[in-house]
């Protein structure tokens, strides 16, 4: 491995690294080698206390700055992962396997975006004026929540870190962010670039440590909000443990999102965001449209034009400009995926395209592409997580939609076609919180993004986030002598 991979220390704490070797320790795998390429710790209970005190001690200094101090912080912050594009977007790659090709443009990028979005908007979060009868008034104060914890997920390690402690930080809020354990790396350095802008120590704490360390962290006293980025059964899990102290959430859950294709649409572009809904980051993105509705006279132009465009992929060296499919995050998704395959094989779904691990080190998995796909088999209901397309085959709207909200997740849909009262209609029918029209998977920050249904509670980004890091005072002001019945 050619780039110094190994943190400075496991934790980011109070503006500093931290290391505690008393922790369970944690090897980061690269994915195109399978080779440790850094090792951390997991916290401890006494690691897991001083973040969520040092995020406590910070929180009332940072919430009293104005919104204009904390946001020209954020913007610095902003710049600076600009400036370092380059070694953040090969940190992400050796952390997640993800082409650089994608990392550079997908990922410090988003996490920048955000970090400008919501330090531009900081000093707009403000409250507002209500008259009342006879002069008297309520003026509302839009106030932080306290101490935030983020949890993350591992396709997107930096982005995650930032998409929560953008808005949290906008707000007000400080955070303890505890990254996957699968990709430990990136959040060390969100923490070390916003320490260098100026942000206070304690603002933004980084913990690494596995399942047992984020649930530790959401029952303590001194933490007013969770937001996650994870599976639906971890969601359950962590927004029961949250609802016990009546936590405020942030849920961004898994999915099952359906893309519908009409025999109108433009072929080339349907193609295009099937292959952007299935195989950017080796098809491990939340809102992949994993099932591909296509219209009865559509499909086999399709699946035909899908598979000329597949020939395209170039699968290998993340760090290669021209490599644009990674292999999958770890040994453990990749044979999870491969099991998919193999039911999806059993059930008698028709395999068009791929479906085998090559014969190469590191965990990679072909691109995927099943036809005649049912809405019983485990390839229409599950989440996948991997790059594996399902093309099911409809016939009218009335039945498209019906199918396509057949599913206890609500993340994301989308809609091919060239008429448009017929994809504003599909847009409003969809049950799902973000909906594309004639596109899919594109997340800019100042977009709302988040699920419906079991795929999530709340949003990211947009002013939206803000509801979510915010709580409103109501302040009454009498302006008459106070009238009492006796
Ligand atoms: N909606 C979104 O924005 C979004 C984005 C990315 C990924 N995801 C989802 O994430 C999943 C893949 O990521 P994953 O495998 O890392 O998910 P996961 O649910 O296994 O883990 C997510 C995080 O939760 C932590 N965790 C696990 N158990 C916990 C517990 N009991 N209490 C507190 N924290 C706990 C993990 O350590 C990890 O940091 C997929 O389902 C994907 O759809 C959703
Ligand atoms: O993985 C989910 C979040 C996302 C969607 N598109 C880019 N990032």
């Amino acid at each position: 491995m050619p780039y110094d991979t190994q943190p400075t220390a496991s934790h980011f704490i109070a503006g500093e690294y931290v290391e505690d070797t008393a922790g369970d320790p944690i090897d980061v795998v690269y994915p195109y080698t399978g080779k440790v390429i850094a090792r951390v710790h997991a916290a401890t209970p006494a690691i897991a206390d001083r973040a969520l005190q040092a995020a406590s001690d910070a929180q009332a200094a940072w919430a009293a700055m104005t919104g204009t101090e904390r946001g020209r912080i954020l913007r610095r912050a902003a710049d600076i992962m600009r400036e370092r594009n380059h070694d953040l977007s090969v940190l992400e790659s050796c952390d997640t396997g993800k082409p650089l090709s994608e990392t550079t443009v997908a990922d410090a990028t988003s996490g920048a975006d955000a970090l400008e979005y919501f330090g531009g908007m900081a000093a707009t979060i403000t409250g507002e004026h209500i008259p009342l009868a006879g002069g008297d008034f309520v003026y509302t104060r839009r106030e932080p929540l306290g101490v935030c914890v983020g949890i993350g997920a591992w396709n997107y390690p930096t982005q995650i870190a930032c998409w929560k402690g953008a808005p949290a930080l906008a707000c007000g809020n400080t955070m303890v962010f505890k990254p996957s354990e699968t990709t430990p790396l990136c959040a060390l350095k969100v923490a070390e670039i916003l320490t260098e802008a100026g942000a206070p120590p304690g603002v933004y704490n980084v913990v690494q440590g596995m399942g047992a360390v984020g649930a530790s962290l959401i029952t303590d006293p001194r933490v007013a909000k969770v937001s996650l980025t994870g599976s639906v059964p971890t969601g359950q899990k962590v927004y029961a443990a949250a609802a016990e102290g009546l936590r405020n959430v942030t849920m961004e859950l898994g999915g099952k999102s359906p893309q519908v294709v009409f025999d109108d649409a433009d072929l080339e572009d349907a193609v295009s965001g099937a292959i952007l809904g299935n195989f950017y980051s080796t098809g491990q993105v939340c809102s992949n449209g994993t099932r591909v509705f296509v219209q009865r006279g559509l499909v086999d132009a399709f699946l035909t034009r899908l598979t000329e465009r597949l020939a395209d992929v170039v699968m290998g060296d993340p760090m290669d400009m021209a490599t644009n499919f990674g292999p999958m995050v770890s040994a453990r998704q990749r044979d999870l995926v491969e099991a998919c395959i193999a039911k999806g094989k059993a059930a008698g779904a028709r395999l068009v395209h791929g479906g085998n691990r090559p014969d190469r080190e590191g965990f990679f998995l072909e691109p995927t592409v099943f036809a005649d796909v049912t809405d019983d088999m485990a390839l229409a209901t599950d989440e996948i997580f991997g790059p594996v397309m399902s093309v099911l085959t409809f016939d009218t709207e009335e039945e498209a939609l019906r199918r396509a909200n057949a599913t206890p997740y609500g993340l994301a849909a989308s809609v091919f076609t060239k008429d448009l009262t017929r994809a504003h209609r599909m847009a409003a029918g969809f049950e799902a919180g973000t909906c594309y029209i004639n596109t899919h998977n594109l997340a800019p920050v100042e977009a709302p993004f988040g699920g419906s249904k079991m795929s999530g509670v709340g949003r990211e980004n947009s002013k939206a986030a803000i509801e979510f890091y915010t709580q409103i005072k109501g302040i009454y002001v009498a302006m008459n002598p106070v009238e009492a019945p006796f």
